[in-house]
């Protein structure tokens, strides 16, 4: 079966662009169509303006295409628009595409906190698909609407959360500490002189976002589909640094349940390995065999060796134990580029789909 939905990439040039490129390339439903990226790339081949990074080649198709401007009217005939554009433009340049009821995907943290935008981890929570309708009456929209994914970081912690919250009920603390690779931070990102032999403290905005987008995607919406009910009784706390990885964030969590007596290291272990999402039921491309993997090994998940299981759709989780302060931890390993960034918008894609939302 040939691929039926016209796709469109901005900030194709860049480390989420390119990530798109690969997942779209052989897709069973979406085909490239158009490119976008700055002035200083549009006009030329998309060889020529991008400084490819990936360890596989530009797929052939994609080497001659000529990039656009990142204008609505340039991607009218694309079924849907998936954007990795830096957060600097992604404001005005996602908003124009949406008023001109395009249907977007976006990697950008600009509309995240937008009421009526759901944030979407497609393993955790597609059921907040169902704003929708709401968001297209507002805007006045006939099949255009705009979808986020979560921070790269996000998205690793809540895939786990989803997984206990649903089977042991709600948390009172949740506390991660990451290390975050160097792709993270686009392209050409953090200084060799900064990150070769180091380890940074600090990730700009990192820390607030991990902390407030966690409690959006765990919650709910109201029973009219039109708000969102972050959780309120959960308090989060995150502390984020770079090390020198290239792709894949690892994650130290630690974190208490309401439920008294909390569940044990091996309840944890059992609900984190049987954990399955709607992407899955909904047999999606792109949707991972394993949600969660659960390593058994006592000095795994580590990045190099984990981030492409699944095809870097899934959450590796390894370490589950007993917390002296707190109820459980455990480290986690998520491909902060594939399921952390242009995987998870792909699956979404994927998902809307399957929903007949596209
Ligand atoms: N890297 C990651 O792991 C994650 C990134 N994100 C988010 O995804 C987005 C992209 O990140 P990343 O790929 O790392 O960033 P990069 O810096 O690698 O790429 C940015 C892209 O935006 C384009 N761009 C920049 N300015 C403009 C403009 N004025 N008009 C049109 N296009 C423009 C660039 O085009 P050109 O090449 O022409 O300059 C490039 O294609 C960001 O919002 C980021 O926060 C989210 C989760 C994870
Ligand atoms: N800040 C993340 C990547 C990123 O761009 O996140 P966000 O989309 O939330 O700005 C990192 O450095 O690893």
């Amino acid at each position: 079966m040939s691929p039926t939905k016209k796709a469109g990439i901005l900030g194709a040039t860049g480390t989420v662009g390119q990530r798109f490129i690969l997942l779209l390339a052989n897709h069973p439903q979406f085909v490239i169509h158009a490119l976008g990226a700055s002035s200083r790339s549009a006009g030329k081949t998309y060889k020529e303006a991008a400084k490819w990074k990936q360890s596989s080649p530009i797929p052939e198709h994609v080497r001659g295409i000529v990039v656009r401007p990142c204008v609505a009217e340039e991607f009218k005939d694309c079924d849907v628009v998936f954007s990795g554009l830096d957060a600097d433009v992604a404001g005005d340049i996602e908003m124009a595409f949406l008023k001109s009821d395009l249907v977007v995907f976006s990697n950008a943290k600009n509309y995240r906190r937008d009421p009526t935008v759901p944030l979407i981890v497609p393993t955790v929570n597609t059921d907040h698909f169902t704003i929708i309708p709401h968001q297209r009456s507002l805007h006045s929209l006939r099949k255009g609407f705009l979808v986020t994914n979560a921070n790269c970081s996000t998205t690793g912690l809540v895939v786990p959360l989803k997984a206990l919250q649903d089977a042991f009920g709600p948390f009172t603390t949740i506390v991660v500490h990451t290390m975050q690779a160097i792709s993270g931070a686009g392209y050409p990102g953090v200084p060799s002189l900064d990150i070769m032999d180091n380890v940074v403290p600090f990730i700009s905005g990192e820390e607030e976002k991990m902390e407030w987008e966690t409690l959006k995607i765990l919650g709910s919406l109201d029973q009219t589909s039109t708000s969102f009910a972050p959780l309120t009784q959960t308090r989060v706390s995150a502390t984020c640094n770079r090390v020198p990885v290239i792709d894949g964030h690892t994650e130290s969590v630690s974190l208490s349940f309401a439920r008294r007596p909390p569940p044990s290291p091996a309840d944890v272990t059992r609900v984190l390995a049987e954990y399955t999402c709607e992407a899955q039921e909904l047999r999606c491309h792109s949707a991972p065999r394993r949600a969660i993997i659960v390593t058994e090994d006592d000095d795994r998940p580590q990045p190099r060796l984990d981030r492409d299981s699944e095809g870097g759709q899934t959450v590796t989780v390894g370490r589950v134990r007993t917390c002296n302060v707190f109820d459980i931890k455990f480290t986690l390993l998520v491909h902060n580029t594939v399921l952390g960034a242009a995987g998870s918008s792909v699956l979404n894609a994927e998902v809307a789909v399957a929903k007949e939302l596209i």
